[in-house]
């Protein structure tokens, strides 16, 4: 662990009342009505940065409510309406983007410089969700009989509720808040507990940028299964969107069944990355590095499982070698950071389980595989050759900086050992022949497939998964969709 030294994360800010610690509650700033909080610790420092609100049951189904009132005069306001106050949603997180950075870091643990990327790529869903407010069309159709007139109209669905992760504590929400603020629905956050700092400082500006009372709460709270039950259970709730693991996702979906609640579900992936003998070499390296370590290694698109081809193994395992021992591994508020620590010790006991379980059945550790010298959950970048389908890390999302390679012989072979897994989030593949890279691109079963790249994340495209790893799709146009009801009108004249 760094020394002790206390985060005194308010004195860095510009603006320090975006550190809100109290829960955003149909418009107003609450306690918990037993006046229960619970700490947010600094995973780089160890150190308490702040006691938040730590609300249940009850303070929940009161902004559901509140969601419920609010939500209609939301929604008989225009789309270019409520396009204004997302914009300026909009231009007030990238206004304050050094100071919600700042916060992000002290609270997750990435470093500053991604910090500030997923601000900005937070903000571009609002960014785009406000543009998409102003064209939720309908349709009409040629009618059945000749006195029939058909039309078809989308409406809000009503009250949305989201889970979201620490991984993304920004982007995850706004990815879920941006397209249902802008049809006009009522939204309730429940952000991680690890990370309810930036959630609490998007609801600040959302509140400057004109959100209209008890449109939006955040509800903090170290009882996630509570807080999910309310969700589940709360028969106004009409609309659950997730984003976490698939183990929770199986839950929260089962919870909601009984409500026939509509459910959007981002989970786990075990993304495979390929590197074909066509492959430019130098470019297949970048790509991994940046699939593998961005967010050090805990996305949910991240590389998990490395093929290589047989002829080019050796030389990209050696230059993969080179590139990550070039990374540097320190606190994120330090500049020049290039992996901060894990979230907790659970997340490094799982890698160190994945590491020992590939050197027990015949790998080899080529760079890293220990806690780094910094100590607390930071952990050293990682590359393992020889490793296997019969491994753990075969099957089991890693979540964490460390690069397994297998090696491969044909085509086939790596398209059934990389569709070889109940997820199917994304892959990604390395090829310059336009044949296969056709065969490849179709044949593999994920919902996103990167080319050539290993940073497939946007605002303009349908990002989600296929088989275990979810439903629904979020950002692009579609992403709108799952905060819609259609409604077919049948005019008889
Ligand atoms: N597909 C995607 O876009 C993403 C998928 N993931 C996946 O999630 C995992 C890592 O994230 P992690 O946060 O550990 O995942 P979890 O599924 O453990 O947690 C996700 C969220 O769900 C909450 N939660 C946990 N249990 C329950 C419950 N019984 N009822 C209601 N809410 C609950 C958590 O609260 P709390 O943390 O307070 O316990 C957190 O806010 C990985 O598997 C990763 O692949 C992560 C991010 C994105
Ligand atoms: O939570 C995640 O892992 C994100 O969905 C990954 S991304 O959107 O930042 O690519």
């Amino acid at each position: 662990m760094l020394d002790h030294q206390s985060t005194d994360l308010k004195s860095r800010l510009k603006d320090p009342s975006l550190l809100e610690t109290r829960a955003y509650l149909a418009g107003e700033w609450v306690g918990a009505d037993d006046g229960a909080t619970f700490d947010v610790i600094n995973p780089a420092r160890g150190d308490v940065i702040a006691k938040v609100a730590d609300l249940g049951r009850a303070e929940t189904a009161r902004a559901i409510a509140a969601a419920d009132t609010a939500r209609r005069d939301w929604a008989a306001r225009t789309g270019k309406d409520r396009a204004a106050v997302l914009r300026k949603w909009y231009e007030l997180m990238m206004e304050n983007q050094e100071d919600l950075a700042l916060i992000l870091t002290a609270e997750m643990g990435k470093p500053l410089a991604e910090a500030r990327g997923e601000i900005a790529y937070g903000a571009s869903f609002v960014e785009w969700f406000g543009e998409e407010a102003k064209r939720v069309y309908g349709e009409t159709i040629p009618g059945h009989q000749p006195d029939k007139r058909i039309s078809v109209i989308r409406q809000p669905i009503g009250v949305a509720a989201s889970i979201t992760p620490w991984n993304f504590p920004n982007a995850m929400i706004a990815r879920k808040v941006a397209p249902a603020l802008a049809v006009g629905c009522g939204f309730v956050a429940r952000p991680a507990a690890e990370t309810p700092l930036s959630a609490l400082a998007m609801a600040v500006l959302a509140e400057r940028a004109g959100v209209p009372t008890g449109v939006l709460s955040v509800i903090t709270s170290s009882r996630a299964s509570d807080i999910g039950k309310e969700f589940c259970e709360n028969p106004i709730v009409r609309k659950l969107t997730f984003t976490g693991s698939t183990e929770v996702g199986r839950i929260l979906l089962r919870q909601s069944a009984d409500q026939v609640m509509k459910c959007s579900m981002e989970l786990g992936g075990n993304a495979p990355f390929i590197v074909f003998d066509d492959a430019d070499l130098d470019a297949a390296v970048q790509g991994a590095m940046m699939s593998k370590y961005r967010n050090n290694g805990q996305t949910c698109v991240c590389a998990n499982r490395i093929y290589v081809q047989a002829g080019i193994y050796d030389a990209f395992a050696q230059k993969l070698k080179a590139a990550v021992e070039k990374l540097n591994v320190g606190d994120g508020l330090a500049e020049g950071s290039d992996l901060g620590p894990l979230i907790n010790e659970e997340a490094v006991t799982k890698i160190e389980d994945h590491i020992s379980d590939i050197v027990a059945k015949g790998g080899q550790v080529l760079t890293g595989g220990r806690r780094h010298g910094n100590g607390g959950t930071f952990f050293e970048p990682t590359v393992l050759t020889g490793v296997t389908q019969d491994m753990k890390v075969a099957q089991e999302e890693t979540f964490g900086p460390m690069a397994p390679l297998f090696r491969f012989d044909t085509e086939e072979e790596v398209i059934a050992h990389a569709n070889d897994t109940i997820f199917g989030l994304a892959c990604y593949f390395y090829a310059r022949d336009i044949g296969r890279i056709t065969r490849v691109q179709e044949a593999l079963e994920y919902g996103i497939v990167g080319v050539n790249t290993g940073l497939i994340s946007s605002e303009v495209a349908p990002f989600g998964g296929v088989k275990q790893s979810g439903l629904g799709r979020e950002g692009s146009h579609h992403g709108i969709d799952d905060y819609l009801e259609m409604k077919y009108i049948c005019l008889s004249v």
